[in-house]
């Protein structure tokens, strides 16, 4: 049996639940009354924790994997592999300051104090760059330290910026970027077996999401065309119409070029496009 520590609630929590269930993995319960619950379906043993106990659960060997963010990896100096990257909970470490105040070198923060729920990974980044500045640390509400005296400017999480927007603070420099990452340390040959079944299995989960099913109708002497807009996996499949002259053309495209191939598509004179989300993909 695999043991897997995961966020029991909290940005990651969510996103992690549903990964597992689209792995194909249930659980006995969702982390709400118990914590810990077993897989029925699968060799895993789940465990709820505050994500910022994951890093070293693993590192003592109480859980084999966990799905933590990057930042809590990094600001627990926890000597743990990043086996996959998830991409949810993306996101960014940075200094701000409040908005009338004119940092635009690394330089001009020193002498001043910085608050922040991330001394470590903040440490390392003055101490790279010979910045002295003070740490003042604070768990929560770190947007807060400027308007009250308690800090000059803020190291932490940005996403949208409406947070540090509505504290009347700036982003000045962007120290790291993270997203929710898969983690772990070298595992006993059996634990491995298990974990290889399901990296594969959130491999084809997260290549499904990237990817669309496109099904449209073609005038076949447009064929050559569209297959070089829409290659798909190997090639596109090619089923006759009732209609002289027509096809149906079934391929995958990807989320990232979709509305760009639509109008490429348009114009060869391709017509009734059908696009349709993709569960599972295996290349
Ligand atoms: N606004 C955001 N946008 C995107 N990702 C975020 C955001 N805020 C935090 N994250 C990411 O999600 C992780 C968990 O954030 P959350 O706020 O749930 O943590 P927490 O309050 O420390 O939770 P816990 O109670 O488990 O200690 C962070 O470490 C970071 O990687
Ligand atoms: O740039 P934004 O989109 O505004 O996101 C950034 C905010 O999100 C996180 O806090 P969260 O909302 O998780 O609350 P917390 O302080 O309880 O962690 C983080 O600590 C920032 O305050
Ligand atoms: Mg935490």
């Amino acid at each position: 049996m695999l043991t897997l520590a995961i966020q029991k609630k909290g940005r990651l929590h969510d996103s992690t639940m549903s990964l597992l269930k689209d792995c194909g993995i249930r659980l006995s319960n969702g982390g709400k009354d118990g914590l810990i619950a077993d897989a029925d379906n699968f060799p895993l043993r789940v465990l709820y924790l505050r994500d910022d106990d994951i890093p070293e659960c693993i590192n003592d060997g109480a859980a084999d994997i966990g799905i933590v963010g990057e930042n809590v990896i990094r600001e627990k100096k926890k000597d743990l592999k990043i086996i996959k990257k998830l991409g949810f909970a993306r996101c960014r470490l940075s200094i701000a300051v409040p908005k009338n105040m004119s940092i635009s070198k690394p330089e001009e923060l020193n002498g001043l104090s910085i608050a922040t729920s991330y001394p470590g990974i903040l440490k390392d980044y003055l101490d790279s760059n010979s910045i002295d500045a003070s740490i003042y640390e604070i768990s929560g509400s770190v947007e807060i330290s400027p308007g009250i005296g308690l800090a000059d400017a803020i190291f932490d999480i940005v996403s949208s910026g409406s947070t540090l927007l509505s504290n009347g603070l700036k982003e000045v420099i962007t120290v790291m970027t993270s997203e929710a990452v898969l983690t772990g340390k070298d595992l006993e040959t059996e634990k491995q077996k298990i974990l290889d079944q399901l990296i594969f299995r959130i491999k084809a989960v997260r290549e499904a999401e990237r990817n669309k099913y496109i099904l449209l109708n073609a005038p076949k002497n447009k064929l050559d065309e569209i297959t070089a807009i829409i290659p798909g996996m190997k090639s596109p499949s090619v089923i006759p119409l009732a209609r002289e002259g027509w096809c149906s053309v079934h391929s995958v495209i990807s989320e990232d070029d979709f509305w760009e191939n639509i109008e490429q598509l348009k114009k060869t004179g391709a017509e009734g496009i059908l696009v349709i989300p993709i569960e599972k993909m295996v290349r």
